[in-house]
């Protein structure tokens, strides 16, 4: 008989989102998101993060202060990141599983590249105006989402 406690999809593909936010560098919050086609094959992954070149150590990673002295106009944000790394040549008709809701400005290039479904963890600043435009837009486009349903079990990587 088969092995009953196999990762289901869903688990698999918001785990490796997960893990992926392990690679930010953000003291505040972690972002990992991860593209898969229509038929559960992983088209890419990203992480929010300093853009290349610009130093993790050198650009700022503060929330608060002068707009040049914060992270928010440097950093790539994870969706992004996955859709730039992505060397292929479409991806209509792909999910994207996300640890937290994107924001306006990458759903406007998720919608573009034909995202059909965003499954996400976290919706934490749903109650902002970036993530009501970011629906309003996915609503208009007839792009589902929906929040990822935790199984509340531990996979334990020892590295
Ligand atoms: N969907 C999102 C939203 C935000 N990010 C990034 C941008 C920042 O690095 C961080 C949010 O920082 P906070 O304001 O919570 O201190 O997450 C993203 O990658 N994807
Ligand atoms: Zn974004």
């Amino acid at each position: 008989m088969k092995r009953q406690d196999y990762l289901k999809w869903d688990e698999y593909f918001m785990g490796i989102a997960i893990l992926s936010a392990e690679r930010s560098k953000d003291p505040n919050t972690s972002v990992g998101a991860c593209i898969v086609s229509e038929d559960n094959k992983i088209l890419s992954v990203g992480y929010n993060g300093m853009p290349i070149g610009c130093s993790d150590d050198e650009f700022p990673w503060e929330r608060e202060g002068s707009t040049l002295e914060t992270k928010y106009v440097y950093v790539c944000h994870a969706e992004m990141n996955a859709i730039l790394n992505y060397t292929g040549t479409h991806m209509k008709g792909a999910k994207l599983y996300v640890t937290l809701f994107p924001c306006n400005e990458c759903t406007k290039a998720l919608i573009q590249k034909g995202i059909s479904e965003i499954i996400y963890l976290s919706d934490k600043y749903a109650e902002t105006d970036i993530v009501k435009a970011s629906k309003r837009m996915l609503n208009a486009a007839g792009i589902s989402y929906r929040s990822y349903t935790p199984i509340n079990r531990d996979v334990v990587i020892s590295l």
